[in-house]
């Protein structure tokens, strides 16, 4: 196409919301009528499906649950009375904010709470940090830090960086499930350190979990400050807008009630019923047609703004856990997905963006532009050209430099990243990723991928049991083969050999002796542990 008929498409194609300043543009998309033509059948299912899932069916089928993430911010769409219920956290997090930031709930160590720890992973992790990272102000009213592994050396660099602050953190321990060992795992070495330093881990802990989890459980026992509770039909990839994102952004002095506008007014728009006019239904006609169905093809997040950074580490959570699926809702083999990366622009166009635009095709680029540069003016660091304008004049020059080479791109356009338009930027994922799932017929609210990976895990830490009790006994060094005999666990050499590795770096009571080059060869002998 030459320039002329490219800015005919670009109009053609082009979604603006006005309430949101906000427009979609997918004319970068190699598409014709032919291929939207051929697609309207499944997208009437797709909205079919979407009025039903919003409805109250069980859209979930297969952990037999509702879906019901856009009821988090617009109640009066939830059956029965969970809008109620909805209203009710939100007021309760209101009122908890505006006490720990007037200095009325306060730790017993200190005059007020003044940094927060957030302790959760995955979709308790991912939304949180995103948000802090686009949101929180130059200088928040409560400093927050994420713990969202079970690394550990990382779990220390948090602590220790906090130091003598925990005396007035407040610690935000998030887990719907309320058994996620990561998470699990964090709070017991935060307990540990409040307990190293005197201090009173209870009237420092929030609990952010399903009401009757074994983190509801604990909280309850133990006394906790408090507890806001999770809802079985939010999954966490989409619980930014219940209590999960909400409380944290709050406490950090983000206007949560304009996120919830923002996410509220997009779901308006995204509930329209027509492909052209839908700006969810855009995104997901163009990743259908970027990777054929199948995911053929990576999506790649390039926003041009420092503070969307952790767009993309959100995205790889809702679009991947949503949409990465071995089977379709018929039980066929389809390893269905689309793979997310990027970081931001301009700085990614000086690591990979030269293989985008000369190397394997394999992705889709998604352009988030952001019109207004900064508060206030800008020098000139060229005559009649800003730090801005060089930013915008990248971002141009990289979507024409890609599609000139056959790369083609979506470009998502807001005018300033405010809570408002971060709220409709998720709610838009939100949907593109529902809809996206209805095309390529799959339930994209489960994820019993991630349950084979922990019952794995699980199954190392028993056989490490089994090891370390031989190892205890040993009076002399056994070969290795014959540890993992007597741990019963003879096809299991490899496992046994790197459980013992890792212990032995860690005194954790085992000596490996022999050639680390022939670990078949190597023999087992207890040592005495400077642990207990
Ligand atoms: O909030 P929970 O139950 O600790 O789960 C954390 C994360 O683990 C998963 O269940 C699996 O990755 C995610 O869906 C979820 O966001």
């Amino acid at each position: 196409m030459n320039a002329t008929e490219l800015w005919q498409r670009y109009e053609d194609w082009l979604y603006y919301h006005d309430g949101l300043e906000l427009y979609v543009d997918i004319s970068r998309m190699g598409f014709d009528a032919a291929f939207v033509e051929s697609l309207q059948p499944k997208f009437a299912k797709a909205f079919a499906d979407m009025a039903a899932l919003e409805a109250g069916a069980i859209a979930n089928p297969d952990e037999d649950r509702m879906v019901g993430h856009y009821w988090l911010r617009d109640p009066d769409l939830a059956p029965d009375d969970l809008g109620q219920e909805i209203t009710t956290v939100l007021d309760e997090i209101d009122d908890f904010v505006q006490q720990v930031h007037a200095g009325t709930i306060k730790p017993a160590e200190a005059d007020q709470f003044t940094r927060i720890l957030s302790v959760g992973i995955g979709g308790s992790a991912l939304g949180p940090e995103f948000v802090s990272e686009a949101l929180a102000p130059i200088n928040p009213k409560m400093d927050i830090y994420f713990m969202d592994n079970t690394d550990p050396a990382g779990l220390d660099l948090v602590l220790d960086r906090l130091g003598d602050d925990l005396k007035s953190t407040l610690v935000l321990i998030t887990s719907k499930s309320g058994g996620t060992p990561e998470t699990r795992n964090g709070m017991l070495e935060v307990k540990h350190r409040f307990e190293a330093l005197g201090l009173d881990f209870p009237s420092h802990a929030v609990a952010i979990t399903m009401i009757g989890s074994k983190m509801d459980e604990l909280e309850r026992m133990e006394g906790w400050l408090a507890e806001f509770p999770m809802f079985d039909w939010v999954g966490g990839r989409t619980s930014e807008m219940s209590a999960v994102g909400l409380l944290s952004a709050s406490l950090l002095g983000i206007d949560i009630r304009s996120m919830l506008v923002g996410a509220k007014e997009m779901d308006a728009a995204t509930r329209v019923a027509d492909l052209k006019t839908n700006p969810a239904a855009l995104l997901a006609l163009a990743w259908y047609y970027a990777g054929n169905g199948q995911g053929e093809k990576d999506m790649v997040m390039l926003p041009y703004k420092d503070s969307l950074l952790l767009f993309s580490r959100y995205l790889q959570q809702l679009v991947m856990e949503s949409l990465g699926k071995e089977k379709d809702l018929d039980g066929n083999v389809v390893h269905q997905g689309i793979a997310v990366y990027g970081n931001k622009g301009s700085t990614d166009q000086h690591a990979y963006v030269q293989q985008l635009r000369e190397g394997v095709p394999n992705f889709f680029a998604t352009f988030i532009e952001v019109l207004k540069d900064r508060e206030g003016p800008s020098i000139e660091v060229e005559p009649d050209a800003t730090s801005g304008d060089f930013l915008n004049g990248f971002l141009q020059g990289t979507r024409a430099a890609l599609y000139d080479n056959q790369r083609e791109s979506i470009t998502i356009t807001i005018n300033e990243v405010t809570p408002r338009t971060v709220g409709a930027l998720i709610a838009l994922y939100e949907r593109a990723v529902g809809l996206y799932a209805s095309l390529v017929n799959i339930n994209a609210y489960h994820q019993p991928g991630v349950e084979a990976g922990k019952k794995a895990a699980a199954s190392i830490i028993d056989l490490q049991r089994r090891v370390l009790t031989v190892v205890r006994s040993l009076d002399q060094p056994l070969p290795l083969a014959t540890v993992a005999d007597k741990a019963g666990a003879t096809d299991q050499v490899e496992s046994v050999y790197k459980i013992l590795r890792h212990l032995a770096a860690n005194n954790r009571g085992i000596t490996l002796q022999g050639d680390r080059r022939t670990p078949s060869k190597l023999n087992v002998a207890a040592k005495a542990s400077s642990e207990s």
